[in-house]
């Protein structure tokens, strides 16, 4: 395997771990962001379940590069607590972990204020438990935010799945989705949708679950995916992910379908390139960033694939899983590359200037009019 940065290698060592758990992005000329919008009126992403589900620790483990073994120790959360990733991370939405027991009749708790701002709910089932109780929760807190906000994107994770036989995944996936439509159903609520995956902590599953939720909330995906489209069909690509470095979710990909497999070898390319690049890419003071407008990286596999990774943004880079073959022709690549950062570029500045044009009601945030963390701002 042979690894080529483009990146100036300075000699400075260190130890880092696996990978940064705070790695700064610095900011570059050009980049200041306008002053970001009150916290409070950040669309958010709801973690609800009951105790001991798992919510802090997929918070962890996905925005703060916590390893899983360490969620052990994470103590119960006692209350709601606000995780404000806009950043570091394209993904410009609060997470809220909520503790375990949620009390809708607390008159303390505010619940739709929280509904009606809100984008996504993630209600986290433990699949090695027993998930009666939580079924029961479940519905209680779908059917209430949808009373409020019918707009709220619903999302299930049957969680903890690392403990079950493929055979048992199925089954539990299939009885859960079941009994919680049946649920829905004779309240009436047909229309409330509920989206169901497996997910883990212990594997890649958490990052593909949250890259779909997120997905859903970015209004430009259909532009981002069509741009993908394009790139890879003139440069003889076989699949293209677009990544949110700091979290390794996936905000785009092109059409064809994702295998866990590609996904899983670029979110190690992105380890390794963001490892090397603290360990050799820093200035010698340990100033520096360890992600740039230069990171730039080609992993040639002994199977005659090819990986290759460019920075698109101050917090994005695409990901591409090609045929050696198809590497000779790395100038056209090169090229396409360049015609399509530059797409990208224009899509959020787009987003950027209808925002301001149409800014954020603060009582009533809409998914639609929220811009991302994508593009480094024209100056004014
Ligand atoms: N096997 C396994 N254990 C997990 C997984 N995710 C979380 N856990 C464990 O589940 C336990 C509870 O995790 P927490 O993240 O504290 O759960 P929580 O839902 O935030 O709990 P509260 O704060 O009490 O509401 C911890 O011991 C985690 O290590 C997973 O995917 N697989």
């Amino acid at each position: 395997m042979s690894i080529q940065f483009e990146e100036p290698l300075a000699g400075s060592y260190g130890v880092v771990d696996t990978f940064p758990k705070d790695f700064g992005y610095g900011v570059e000329e050009g980049d200041i962001e306008d002053s970001p919008a009150p916290s409070d009126s950040k669309p958010r992403i709801l973690l609800m379940g009951l105790r001991r589900s798992g919510k802090s620790s997929i918070q962890k483990v996905v925005f703060h590069k916590m390893s899983p073994n360490e969620t052990l120790f994470l103590e119960s959360t006692n209350k709601i607590y606000k995780d404000d990733i806009s950043n570091s991370s394209f993904v410009n939405f609060q997470i809220w972990d909520f503790p375990g027991q949620v009390d809708f009749f607390d008159p303390t708790f505010d619940y739709e204020m929280i509904f009606r701002g809100t984008g996504a709910l993630i209600f986290v089932i433990d699949a090695q438990d027993d998930y009666v109780e939580a079924l029961g929760r479940l519905h209680l807190t779908v059917s209430r935010a949808y009373r409020v906000n019918p707009e709220i994107n619903f999302e299930v994770f049957i969680h903890k799945v690392d403990g079950l036989s493929d055979d048992h995944k199925i089954e539990t996936q299939r009885d859960i989705h079941q009994r919680a439509n049946d649920d829905l159903a004779d309240a009436s609520l047909d229309k409330l949708h509920l989206s169901f995956y497996l997910t883990s902590i212990y594997d890649h599953s958490i990052f593909e679950a949250f890259s779909k939720v997120v997905q859903k909330l970015i209004p430009q995906l259909p532009t981002l995916e069509n741009l993908l489209n394009i790139f890879i069909s003139n440069s003889g690509i076989e699949k293209a992910f677009l990544f949110d470095v700091v979290s390794k979710i996936y905000i785009a990909t092109d059409s064809s379908p994702v295998d866990m497999q590609s996904y899983e070898l670029c979110c190690d390319m992105i380890d390794v390139v963001i490892d090397v690049s603290c360990i050799y890419g820093l200035k010698e003071d340990g100033s520096g960033s360890a992600y740039d407008k230069e990171s730039m990286a080609i992993i040639k596999l002994n199977n005659t694939t090819v990986l290759y990774l460019k920075e698109v943004t101050k917090f994005l880079a695409l990901v591409c899983i090609l045929r050696e073959e198809s590497f000779e022709r790395k100038g056209l690549i090169d090229y396409n590359f360049h015609c399509f950062r530059k797409a990208i570029h224009e899509v959020f500045e787009v987003g950027v200037s209808t925002q301001r044009l149409c800014p954020l009601q603060p009582s009533t945030p809409s998914m639609k009019a929220v811009t991302h963390n994508g593009t480094p701002r024209s100056t004014v």
